[in-house]
């Protein structure tokens, strides 16, 4: 390349100006520089998503030390998805969840759910935020329900704590806890104390649970982490039974890995941001054989910033600063290689700033 060359006009990041081409059909280099140039209607996108984090910061501090579980974490969930986040031990999940669930407020940034700005809401709202707009399954079985109530009882539990106006009539509560436990494959049990249930039961009558109140988004903190990968499975089952059935949005953390790639979607989790993503979806060859096709992307938040992970970054000595060029259909993203000219004082008269008299 020229390091001389000047940038376009309208895209200055590029070194590489070439002459307008078009895939068929697709926009021109011109046609793009134009859109770019042109100020867009001020709504960030993904504005409409259900689940909104910006730059969420969460910092710990104890006497000396202080942990950084969240480094500014982006995150966006849509209405109706089940979504896995996956992430090394240590790297925010369980930081992010409890912020989400509204057990913890975050330090910066922003988080909204369902339309609650939970870095704002007062008592009396978190109180409702909590009981009617999240539900939730931990890890833990003993922590979901409560040993001296049958699994009808159980799931009955939240629908009388919710406020009194709205709130259904007891055979209304009734039926419905038994709706849920039947959908979710543990109607047999439905009398029986959680002691009396293996853990995969325990668990399933915890998804019900976490429903009741039918909630705009269920949160489940590794909900198979105790169980066998038979009864994970299971649980896994019902928990997507409930999203294709009753359309509730669900977030689940998970270390296993089986259980990650039977949703359309996983977010992976590094150092207290999100990293990358992976979509999943169904494909059928002419005779009708399916099979599923995974894609992994980086995420690009909605201020238009983009991780690249070290498998690019490293082979190509990507670091500090890197030379954008935009083309028709992507965008290119290449090395500084004047990074040594101006390091060892080469005159450089595309920087800024003031010129010497
Ligand atoms: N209450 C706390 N006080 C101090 N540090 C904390 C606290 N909670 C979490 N951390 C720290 O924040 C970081 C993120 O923890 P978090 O539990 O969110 O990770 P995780 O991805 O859920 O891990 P795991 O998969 O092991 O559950 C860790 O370094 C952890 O030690």
């Amino acid at each position: 390349m020229a390091p001389d060359t000047p940038p376009p006009p309208g895209n200055p990041g590029s070194a590489h100006p070439r002459e307008p081409r078009s895939t068929e059909g697709g926009p021109t280099l011109a046609d793009l520089e134009r859109r770019a140039a042109t100020p867009a209607p001020h709504r960030p996108a993904g504005d409409d998503a259900l689940i909104v984090c910006d730059r969420l910061v969460r910092i710990f501090r104890g006497d000396d030390v202080e942990v950084q579980a969240l480094q500014g974490l982006d995150l966006l969930v849509r209405e109706g998805e089940l979504t896995a986040l996956v992430g090394a031990s240590g790297s925010g999940k369980s930081t992010l969840l409890n912020i989400l669930a509204g057990l913890d407020v975050p330090s910066a940034g922003s988080a909204h759910v369902a339309g609650y700005d939970l870095l704002a809401m007062d008592a009396r709202t978190r109180l409702r935020y909590r009981r009617q707009v999240v539900g939730f399954v931990w890890q833990r079985t003993a922590r979901n329900l409560l040993p001296y109530l049958t699994a009808a009882q159980n799931v009955a539990l939240p629908m009388e704590l919710t406020a009194r106006r709205g709130r259904l009539r007891r055979p209304d509560r009734e039926r419905r806890a038994r709706e849920l436990l039947d959908l979710l494959g543990v109607a047999d049990h439905a009398d029986r104390r959680p002691a009396q249930l293996s853990g995969g039961q325990q668990q399933r009558v915890a998804v019900a649970v976490a429903l009741a109140n039918d909630p705009a988004v269920v949160l489940a903190d590794e909900p198979t982490g105790e169980l066998d990968t038979a009864t994970a499975a299971e649980v896994f089952a019902a928990l997507r039974r409930a999203n294709a059935e009753l359309g509730t949005t669900i977030l689940v953390v998970t270390h296993d890995a089986g259980v990650s790639t039977q949703v359309r979607r996983t977010v992976a989790i590094r150092d207290g941001r999100t990293s990358t993503e992976t979509l999943r979806s169904v494909t059928a060859d002419g005779q009708g054989r399916t099979r599923t096709v995974s894609r992994e992307y980086a995420t690009l938040d909605r201020a238009g910033r983009l991780q690249l992970p070290p498998e690019f970054t490293e082979p190509l000595s990507l670091r500090d600063r890197v030379l954008l060029e935009l083309c028709p259909d992507h965008i290119q993203v290449r090395a500084d290689d004047t990074a040594d000219d101006t390091a060892d004082g080469a005159t450089d008269d595309t920087r800024e700033g003031p010129r010497p008299a």
